[in-house]
């Protein structure tokens, strides 16, 4: 795992898995139960309705002392374990963005998602009782034309905070991300951010990523 960019509020990391970690977390992807997020929207309160349908499987997670309701603990026995093992082994190089565990957070967790074409992310924060986001990225190639790059806003000039969008402030300049394969971003609760649609040039390619919290206990 290396970083390759790093800001106030978030961080890029490369090759977080080895090639033998990430072919088995793509068998697991393929192979996996999906539902759609339209399937919980009542439930979501990030997911709107005109961000397309992504697709979202079973989560794990990390260091919750009772269980968190519908999430397998570590170790799941499967290969989102060495995604897991991965933050474990890395979470000092994640404190300026995470925090330290036991005072920022307590927990992770990690939720599978597939955006097929069409489907995207509306602004948020990610607020709440959470320290920092993260998401992975695992599909086999991501090309720039098929959009779905990651936008963060704000380039920590906090003026830039004008427009509401979603009910939110959302900075009116600020940076993207590539989706590509075997990239780990962390970023600082607060911050907004959204996922461009995937482009109808990705045509059956589907952006495959494992997202999560770092969180306190409640
Ligand atoms: O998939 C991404 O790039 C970000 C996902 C995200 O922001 C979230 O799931 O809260
Ligand atoms: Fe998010």
């Amino acid at each position: 795992m290396e970083l390759t960019f790093k800001s106030e509020m978030f961080a890029i990391f490369d090759d977080v898995l080895t090639r033998v970690d990430l072919d088995a977390l793509r068998k697991h992807f393929r192979e996996g139960r999906f539902s759609h997020i339209s399937n919980f929207r009542a439930r979501s309160r990030v997911f709107g309705i005109l961000d397309g349908d992504p697709l979202v499987g079973p989560s794990v997670v990390q260091h919750h002392p009772t269980g968190l309701k519908g999430a397998t603990p570590y170790p799941a026995g499967n290969a989102i374990d060495a995604l897991v093992q991965a933050l474990d082994d890395n979470s000092n190089e994640l404190v300026p963005w995470t925090g330290t565990q036991g005072v920022s957070w307590d927990f992770f967790t990690c939720t599978p998602y597939l955006y097929p074409v069409g489907s995207g992310l509306s602004w948020h924060d990610d607020a709440e009782e959470r320290s920092a986001s993260y998401v992975f990225y695992l599909h086999d190639d991501w090309r720039a034309s098929w959009g779905a790059e990651l936008l963060i806003g704000g380039n920590g000039d906090v003026a830039n905070r004008a427009e509401l969008l979603n009910g939110m402030p959302v900075p009116s300049v600020g940076s993207y991300v590539m989706p590509h394969p075997n990239r780990l971003v962390v970023i600082k609760s607060g911050t907004p951010h959204a996922v461009k649609r995937v482009d109808v040039t990705a045509g059956e390619n589907i952006r495959m990523s494992i997202a999560g919290f770092f969180q306190q206990l409640s």
